[in-house]
């Protein structure tokens, strides 16, 4: 790596010891120095040893503030007393305030505190340090945030105003908060009211249900102003200039937990503050040329959907309701019948059965998807090894019974499920992986489910398929017509038409819903492109090539 020219160097007291202070445009370091007078106020243990060097990277340095010496510094409403003898000695200090990494994703402010003989040298400090945090130009300075009282155990508030406002304060971020009245009002007043030039960010506290309010208010806006006909399938959407940052509490928060790798609110202000940022995948969801919703992260038909359905009328239960659901919907055992068409992404590096995970600098990621693999299949129209699958024009078509059809965008991973619905998928390739679970046994699929929870591959059983793919199109075998309007009334029809037909059928109903990042589609049949856009948000995983720890809900004694 080039080395950096200094910008300053200083000898600086710290815990009562010397220290060798150097500052870089890419680096603030202190060593201790090794003296014979290496205690100057004597008796106080300190816990560095001598001879070790710390460094923090300038870009994750959060703020720099000068001490008052008389009276000490007001610090996040604590008052600090000045520890006497290193007052006398040396009068003047700093303190420098950096992100520190901490267990399992996890990231937590510090604080250093150096103490200068004089008061010019000390101002010089604060001074050149500011001047470097002034230089990232990527930092937010202007936030606009979002609160949702009602999202998950109804915390949002009481997280936002203690975890949350202080360090924003302290990295002299402002912001604009508004606590949402209703359901869309985030949505609605991002899409017509809100001023976002004021802004460099938009934040919300909540969970995957508040922020695909967020990219729904800001990517509606974005294609109305750029003439984009949200309707068309086709039509490119036009990125938009504004990042969504995200503050987990919520019930699921998977998007938070898929992109910073922790569920943590403070994590997640802290890279908010340093400006991280991270593309990700939109898929545009259409029913006839008509656009229902963005998605994210789900989109799930029969199980997901099922449990999501029933889930909604158990609000009041919480996170817990997703269990109670879950577990209710397990039990009911559905499948339902139709027809998948896909588009394979056969021009990409990368498959959903790769070891290898999305992280920080992902090579996949950075080329925007558009790598081409040498060892890229030919498309061929027919599939020898799968009966029901045929190709047309390069898109694929299956037909049969399916428990669940799921699409994930990113790896959908969240404290349920540590490494995700697709553990290998990226945030930002422009595919989704679409993962086919058919019609099997409950003692099967309950093998399938708890592989989510173990280290063992949920995808490698004889009735589960995952595809990568950019598109793909859902029609239920009873699809009435395109007028299909209201999906639940003909579902309870067609159920009981085709229950009279078939007295002897398990009684699966003919549709499910679609579970689309957490909200209920109101039809069925779907056509879905991926793209990706340049919607940032501002976070991403920190660990390069630690792999996330997956701890199993259950013990796997035994391979399921
Ligand atoms: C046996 C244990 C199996 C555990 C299997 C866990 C798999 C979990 C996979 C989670 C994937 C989350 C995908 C993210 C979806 C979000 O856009 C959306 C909005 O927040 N959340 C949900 O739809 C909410 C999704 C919540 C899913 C909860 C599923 C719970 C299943 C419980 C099944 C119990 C069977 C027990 C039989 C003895
Ligand atoms: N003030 C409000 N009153 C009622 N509903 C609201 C309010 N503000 C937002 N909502 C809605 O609440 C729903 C759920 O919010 P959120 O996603 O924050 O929590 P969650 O559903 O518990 O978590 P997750 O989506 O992670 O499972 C969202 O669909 C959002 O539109
Ligand atoms: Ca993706």
């Amino acid at each position: 790596m080039e080395k950096q020219p200094r910008l300053l160097a200083s000898q600086l007291l710290l815990k009562n010891s010397l220290f060798e202070v150097s500052l870089n445009r890419v680096l603030l370091t202190w060593k201790e120095i090794a003296t014979k007078k290496k205690r100057v106020s004597g008796g106080i243990h300190h816990p560095f040893k001598v001879g070790t060097s710390h460094g923090v990277s300038v870009s994750e340095i959060l703020a720099v503030r000068e001490l008052d010496v008389d009276c000490g510094t007001k610090d996040d409403g604590r008052w600090q007393k000045m520890p006497q003898k290193s007052t006398e000695a040396y009068p003047y200090a700093f303190t420098v305030s950096y992100v520190e990494r901490a267990w399992q994703h996890r990231w937590r402010c510090s604080d250093v505190t150096f103490h200068c003989l004089e008061g010019a040298l000390c101002q010089q400090w604060v001074q050149t340090i500011r001047e470097q945090l002034t230089a990232l130009t990527s930092r937010p300075k202007h936030l606009l945030v979002y609160i949702n009282p009602y999202g998950g155990k109804q915390q949002g508030e009481r997280i936002y105003e203690q975890k949350v406002a202080p360090l924003f304060t302290l990295a002299s971020i402002s912001t604009h908060v508004i606590v949402t009245e209703h359901a869309n009002h985030a949505r609605d007043h991002l899409r017509t009211e809100a001023e976002l030039k004021k802004y460099d960010g938009v934040v919300c506290v909540g969970g995957d249900g508040m922020f695909s309010e967020m990219v729904h208010g800001l990517v509606s806006r974005t294609q109305r102003d750029n003439g984009v006909d949200q309707n068309s399938p086709e039509e490119k959407l036009v990125p938009c200039t504004l990042r969504i940052g995200i503050i987990p509490a919520g019930s699921t928060d998977c998007i938070c937990y898929a992109t910073v790798g922790i569920n943590d609110p403070v994590t997640s202000a802290l890279h908010i503050i340093v400006g991280d940022a991270q593309p990700m995948d939109v898929c545009s969801v259409h029913h006839n040329n008509t656009f229902l919703r963005y998605s994210v992260s789900l989109l799930g038909y029969g199980f997901y959907g099922d449990m999501l359905a029933d889930s909604e009328r158990k609000r009041w239960m919480g996170p817990a309701r997703y269990d109670f659901s879950g577990f209710k919907t397990f039990l009911t055992h559905h499948y339902y019948e139709g027809t998948v068409s896909f588009l394979p992404a056969t021009d990409i590096l990368g498959t959903p059965r790769d070891k290898t995970r999305c992280r920080a600098g992902c090579f996949i990621c950075q080329h925007n998807g558009q790598l081409y693999s040498e060892d890229a299949p030919e498309i061929c129209e027919t599939d020898p090894d799968v009966s029901d699958s045929e190709y047309k024009g390069g898109w694929r078509v299956i037909r049969g019974k399916f428990l669940a059809i799921n699409a994930a965008s990113m790896s959908c991973a969240c404290p349920r499920s540590p490494k995700g619905l697709s553990p290998a998928a990226h945030l930002a390739d422009g595919t989704t992986d679409l993962i086919l679970v058919r019609k099997c046994s409950r003692f099967n699929f309950l093998r399938h489910l708890l592989r989510h929870t173990s280290k063992y591959d949920q995808f490698d059983m004889t009735f589960v398929e995952v595809h990568r793919v950019r598109r793909f199109r859902f029609t239920p075998r009873y699809c009435q017509s395109d007028s299909e309007l209201d999906l639940r009334e003909n579902g309870k029809r067609l159920f009981s038409q085709i229950c009279r037909d078939h007295p002897a059928c398990s009684c699966s109903p003919a549709y499910s819903s679609w579970n689309c990042d957490g909200e209920i589609l109101p039809h069925a049949a779907i056509e879905v492109g991926c793209v990706t856009t340049p919607y940032n948000l501002l976070c991403k995983y920190t660990v390069h090539s630690e792999s996330i720890q997956t701890p199993s809900l259950f013990p796997h004694f035994f391979t399921l």
